[in-house]
């Protein structure tokens, strides 16, 4: 005879996600009666790609106990909203926010960015991109906004965000022109910065990717400081170079207590399209030696690929194609948005878990 208790069992024995954690934790109903059985698994971060497998593996797994009934298994993402307790606002429609940083520049901390909120989105939230890059916006052209388009203005004090792609996006590069490029100054840019993502009406996001400008200087700082932020996504090469400066930004963000949500190795291996020879140019396991260093972790090793430059260049939607990259990328957002969830569960006093 079927149980809520026997199903329990049953279902304890399939994990879930990186941490390899009990799919039943995320049961949140379950309707048994003689002719039917439906159960609703909820889920804090977006992991849509995974439910065709879940589902078959759940069905395999209570198939005895379901026995002759009509058995239905509905997924859900519903993510919290992170909240920091110290005085730092929280930003209206936002419930994460999470930095993209990286202490040198032209490592693809931008083109990480764009790809990571679309491959959010396409696992199933809702998210938005804040160019803070004042040195070179670039968003707006990786994500295909035509040039001179200008946020909409509501009641002289409001930006409405311009939405390229599904994704909410806000940027200073839609309120400088060519003949007017941002000089900002340090106290200016950090001012500039917080005003546009305070005046921005976010709608309902569960994320909000910050693409932050490059560096560990005052601003990089200032704006960290500043806004309640839910992690931070350190981007690297594997070269040492770029190595030294992404440690430099792992103790900043240490520093004004920001948590490491993990670090990404991009442009990792290059796979040659003639031969298919495999080939580390900027050298090898770079990402797992700083990730060992500050007991991080190292969220994905993003290809060095022709594809990812492309697609950038010309504004197009990598997550619409089926390729290697596009994998590499889905599987960045489902272990971010996992281990942005699993926040609350490390010991981080700071932080609080707010229900909906
Ligand atoms: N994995 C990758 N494979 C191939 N090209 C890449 C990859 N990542 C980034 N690029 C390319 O490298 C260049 C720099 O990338 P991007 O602008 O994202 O770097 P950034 O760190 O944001 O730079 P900046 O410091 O200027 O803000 C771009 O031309 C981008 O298309």
């Amino acid at each position: 005879m079927i149980s809520r208790e026997k199903l329990t069992e049953a279902l304890s024995k399939l994990q879930f996600g990186t941490h390899q954690q009990p799919l039943v934790n995320w049961l949140s109903e379950t309707e048994l009666s003689d002719t039917a059985c439906r159960l609703v698994f909820s889920f804090p971060w977006p992991c849509k790609s995974q439910w065709e497998g879940l589902s078959q593996r759940i069905a395999v797994a209570i198939d005895e106990l379901v026995e002759h009934r009509d058995l239905t298994i509905e997924f859900a993402i519903s993510v919290p909203q992170l909240a920091i307790k110290a005085e730092r606002p929280l930003v209206a429609g936002v419930k994460n926010i999470i930095l993209v940083a990286s202490g040198k520049g032209g490592v693809g901390k931008s083109t990480t960015t764009v790809n990571l909120a679309l491959a959010l989105q396409a696992e199933g939230a809702k998210v938005g991109v804040l160019d803070a890059d004042i040195y070179g916006p670039s968003i707006p052209t990786m994500l295909g906004v035509a040039e001179g388009t200008r946020p909409k203005v509501q009641a002289s004090k409001h930006f409405e965000p311009v939405v390229a792609a599904g994704l909410q996006t806000m940027s200073l590069g839609y309120l400088t022109t060519e003949k007017t490029p941002a000089v900002w100054r340090g106290p200016m840019a950090s001012g500039a910065l917080m005003q546009i993502l305070e005046q921005t009406l976010w709608d309902d996001l569960d994320y909000l990717i910050v693409d932050m400008p490059p560096g560990t200087g005052d601003i990089q700082l200032t704006v960290a400081q500043k806004m309640a932020v839910s992690g931070a996504v350190i981007v690297t090469t594997p070269q040492d170079i770029a190595l030294l400066d992404a440690k430099k930004a792992i103790e900043m963000f240490a520093k004004v207590n920001i948590p490491i949500v993990g670090l990404v190795e991009n442009m990792s291996i290059h796979t040659c399209s003639a031969c298919g020879h495999q080939e580390a140019i900027f050298g090898s396991d770079g990402g797992e030696r700083l990730a060992a260093t500050y007991d991080a972790k190292l969220l994905a090793k993003l290809p060095l690929s022709l594809a990812i430059r492309q697609s950038a260049d010309a504004g197009e939607n990598l997550m619409a194609s089926s390729g290697a990259e596009q994998q590499a990328y889905q599987a960045l957002a489902l272990r971010c948005g996992e281990e942005v969830a699993m926040m609350p569960l490390a010991s981080m006093p700071e932080f609080v878990l707010l229900d909906d």
